[in-house]
């Protein structure tokens, strides 16, 4: 019998479920059933005992630490997968490898370098089953996430696919922008005559550092590689411990593309013993840091620490947010609501442009936390296997943070509209409601599935408040008065504010960039490509002026 029927009799025989719920269930036998992480062309990247190496050098490696890092998958919360813990030393020859890779890249037609990053983007699309499997056990990324693409309003989610896409986007982008310059004439600026043309480029900076956080370890490393490269730049990736695997195989099909070695290498350790080593280390060039460390109290802790220790070099960090959705008395609720909840719960909130806060007119509060709760009910909540809309968060000590705020908003008098309920790193999505400044859930990232409502009763009250945070990285305004929405979203101090939509970072190619303590530069594929660059001048000078005659 063909495997997708006997997957569903096998379904059907064991429960009675909804349409949503049986084709739910059917996506994740499917997963499950194609899934090969090490297995087949990935074989080589694991050794006999099961440890996944390390990549340098273009080759798999074990590290002569003798150590590795365990993951713990945060559903069953015991250890799924172990990774190499590399050496101080390691990382010292992946540096030098790095570099005299990078001198050689440099000198490569920009048509062979797109040429390469093409087939990259096709390999990974071709593996996409393991890699999502690596997903769904690492990070609880539900697995239609995982593997296809989903595009909610205002949240798009499939790691492997659009990954893939990013890198082609990239390429073809790179051969454009990289292959022109700029001619100036000396005569524009007053006192000169045109006695200077100067023609500018833009070259390689050297070794990227690329640190990709725990909730996209494949597409936020992806963004980082494919700039990068397409640039001539080499790139040194450390991957967040959990995610550390699915960016191996991702890591692997670059080595199955055929990449120069060294060019690209991936360092597996916990950032808190290799990360400064690595973040301070003379040979790196460019740093890009994605994540904040959002249950350390502050928010972006350790992206802030980086970029005061990194040397003088280009840095661009992607940190925490609190996005706030201003809701105006004229908005559509309804679309308000199927926002919030896309917004606000996807992925369990784990997403740094997720709803974090929602300031609503008092007059339509009521009608609006009534459809959101209703919207609520629905979400399914369970494991990752199982397509559910919330799952475990990432791990105990995250769940232990998104508790603490949700006992000091109980202890300050917040209404829970539902429940509190938690099992393990299982938190079930709460709205709570009636939240003032006072409560830490005001100001604080929960990267949960825990949404505070605040009641407001003017728009300057909901801008003062958007102001008033450290964040800045995206935010929303609902109504249906363009002009409002305009000047509103003018006042906002964020990166982007989204217009009758809940925040999100694509499609990739648009500008996304944080202010305030949510970040330093702006991502987006442009962006990215000429900020892994340098200008370059070449002035011509003439013996004399010279003009055109016509
Ligand atoms: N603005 C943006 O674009 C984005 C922001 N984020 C933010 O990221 C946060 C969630 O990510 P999370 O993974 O928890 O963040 P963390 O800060 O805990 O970790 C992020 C990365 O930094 C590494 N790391 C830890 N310590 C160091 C160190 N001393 N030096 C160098 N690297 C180090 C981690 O490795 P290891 O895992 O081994 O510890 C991991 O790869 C949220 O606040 C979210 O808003 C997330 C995505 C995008
Ligand atoms: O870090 C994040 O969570 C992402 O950059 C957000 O991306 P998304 O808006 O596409 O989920």
């Amino acid at each position: 019998m063909p495997r997708l029927l006997v997957a569903r009799s096998e379904l059907l025989r064991t429960s009675p479920v909804s349409v949503e719920e049986e084709k739910r269930a059917l996506e994740a036998v499917v997963v499950k059933e194609s899934a090969m992480a090490g297995s087949g062309v990935f074989t080589h990247i694991v050794d006999e005992n099961q440890v996944f190496k390390y990549y340098a050098e273009g080759e798999w490696k074990k590290s002569a630490s003798g150590k590795t890092v365990s993951i713990v998958n945060p559903t069953t919360r015991k250890t799924q997968y172990n990774v190499q813990a590399c050496t101080q030393e390691e990382v010292n020859k992946v540096m030098e490898a790095a570099k005299a890779a990078q001198r050689q890249w440099a000198r490569t037609p920009l048509w062979k370098r797109a040429e390469l990053l093409h087939k990259a983007a096709e390999i990974l699309k071709e593996n996409k089953d393991p890699i999502a499997e690596c997903l769904v056990k690492e990070i609880a990324k539900p697995a239609k996430d995982a593997v296809t693409e989903i595009i909610y309003v205002g949240a798009v989610d499939f790691k492997v696919v659009r990954s893939g896409d990013l890198l082609s986007y990239t390429a073809e982008e790179g051969v454009r922008i990289l292959g022109e310059g700029k001619l100036l004439l000396s005569d524009s600026f007053p006192g000169n005559e045109r006695n200077k043309y100067c023609l500018s480029s833009k070259i390689p900076l050297g070794i990227v550092l690329a640190i990709p956080p725990f909730n996209y370890p494949v597409n936020l490393a992806v963004s980082k590689i494919g700039p990068a490269l397409i640039a001539g730049n080499s790139l040194v990736l450390k991957p967040p411990t959990q995610g550390s695997v699915a960016a191996l195989h991702m890591v692997h099909c670059f080595h199955l593309a055929g990449f120069p070695k060294g060019l690209i290498s991936c360092i597996t350790g916990k950032g808190s013993e290799i990360g400064d080593f690595m973040t301070m280390h003379p040979g790196v060039n460019c740093i890009r840091y994605c994540a904040a460390g959002h249950y350390s109290f502050t928010g972006g802790d350790t992206g802030i620490a980086i970029s005061k220790k990194a040397g003088m070099i280009p840095l661009q960090m992607e940190l925490g947010g609190k996005d706030a959705c201003i809701v105006l008395e004229d908005a559509d609720l309804d679309l308000v609501a199927t926002n919030i909840v896309q917004g606000g719960y996807s992925y369990s909130g784990q997403r740094c442009t997720a709803v974090k806060v929602v300031l609503i007119m008092e007059s339509v509060a009521d009608e609006f936390v009534e459809k959101v709760n209703a919207k609520m009910a629905k979400l399914s909540v369970g494991t990752p296997e199982e397509n559910c809309d919330i799952t475990p968060v990432i791990s105990e000590s995250s769940a232990n943070f998104i508790e603490g705020l949700v006992m000091d908003a109980k202890e300050k008098g917040a209404t829970f509209c539902q429940e509190y309920k938690r099992e393990g790193n299982l938190i079930w999505p709460l709205l709570l409601d009636h939240v003032r400044a006072n409560m830490r859930i005001a100001w604080e990232e929960p990267f949960g599935p825990v949404l505070p409502v605040i009641r407001i009763r003017s728009v300057k009250e909901a801008i003062h408040h958007c102001n008033a945070s450290n964040f800045g990285l995206q935010g929303s305004v609902f109504t249906k008065d363009i002009n409002k929405a305009i000047t509103i979203g003018d006042a906002i101090e964020s990166g982007t504010i989204q217009i009758n939509s809940a925040p999100a970072r694509g499609p990739d190619h648009f500008p996304f960039q944080g202010l305030k303590d949510s970040g330093i530069g702006s991502q987006g594929i442009v962006n990215s490509i000429n900020m892994m660059t340098k200008i370059k001048s070449l002035v011509i000078n003439l013996p004399s002026p010279s003009y055109t005659m016509g």
